[in-house]
């Protein structure tokens, strides 16, 4: 049974991450990661610059089917992160995130990236819904196009973008038009469901103190939106432009929708938060079993074959 797979050139030995933002912002969470053999590959907290403490408590919240986050980018510092996927022996590849506070911080991250020894990928975090004031940028076509034109002219590394959830068949379109005109490495879709709500009704009070209680929406109640990104994305994107599938995953089932939609990697992240590591070794088994059940020897024997009714 093989559950290996690649972004670009870079071999995985399974196709599970962390979620961007789970189990990934200090040290010891990395090294634990590095360690853990049940997840093929990691990626870093989104890095700004500076070390940033994030947003007020309480920002995380656990739901019935999910979770509800305001973190706000709490993170090390850019130069943390880049120190940790520069020294630290790879037993696996690592992703190293960047989120900017601003598109000329997103540009002079990527400028230290690409003139630093790193040779790894990198991720464009385009969606955190958290920052207040901020809004997610991969929601602005025309900003995200004049962004990455800008950044493919200096940029020659391997570069993701990560995503937020799009609702609409046109705004599928509209995306795919743009981020096909560039040699992105891969999309990672989807980040949380932007500016959610939860009710707590005892108290009749939000439950997340940031933003008056609006946060992002992950976990098992993502999955449909997660699925359908995916899906849209892998139909209209270049074939060379990879995708990881990230929401919703909580059992191996669901990570089999992800690789039926077209997901190249699948990550986790409320089920890892909530369950601990273990959730990958459980996921992977579950995964095993199913294709075991349906003969399938590799991911490529049904990665993006998700049939239609006719
Ligand atoms: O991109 C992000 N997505 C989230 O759901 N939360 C974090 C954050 O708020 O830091 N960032």
């Amino acid at each position: 049974m093989d559950l290996s797979s690649k972004i670009q050139n870079v071999k995985f030995e399974n196709l599970f991450l962390n979620a961007s933002g789970i189990h990934c912002q200090t040290k010891e969470e990395l090294d634990d990661l590095m360690n853990n053999s049940y997840s093929g590959g990691m990626v870093t907290k989104s890095a700004t610059s500076n070390h940033r403490f994030g947003n007020p408590l309480p920002r995380y919240h656990s739901l019935p089917s999910g979770s509800i986050n305001s973190m706000g980018l709490p993170n090390e510092g850019f130069d943390f992160y880049l120190d940790y996927v520069t020294r630290t022996e790879q037993k696996k590849p690592i992703i190293l995130s960047v989120a900017g506070m601003s598109k000329e911080e997103d540009l002079e991250l990527l400028h230290q990236i690409q003139d630093s020894d790193y040779q790894g990928l990198t991720e464009l975090n385009l969606s955190c819904p958290n920052v207040i004031g901020k809004p997610q940028m991969a929601y602005d076509f025309q900003g995200s196009d004049i962004m990455l034109n800008e950044i493919f002219k200096f940029f020659k590394k391997p570069l993701g973008i990560k995503l937020p959830p799009y609702f609409d068949l046109v705004h599928f379109d509209k995306i795919a038009s743009i981020l096909n005109q560039y040699p992105l490495s891969h999309v990672n879709t989807i980040n949380s469901i932007g500016n959610g709500m939860w009710v707590d009704i005892e108290s009749e009070k939000v439950v997340l103190k940031p933003k008056g209680g609006f946060g992002g929406i992950g976990g098992a109640m993502a999955l449909p939106t997660a699925l359908a990104n995916v899906r849209a994305l892998r139909q209209r994107l270049n074939s060379s432009i990879d995708i990881i599938g990230t929401g919703g995953v909580t059992t191996g089932r669901d990570a089999f929708a992800h690789i039926l939609c077209g997901a190249n990697m699948v990550s986790i992240g409320t089920q890892v938060y909530e369950e601990g590591l273990g959730a990958f070794e459980r996921i992977t088994s579950e995964l095993k079993e199913i294709m075991n059940s349906k003969g399938y020897h590799s991911l490529d024997d049904f990665r993006g074959k998700l049939k239609t009714i006719e």
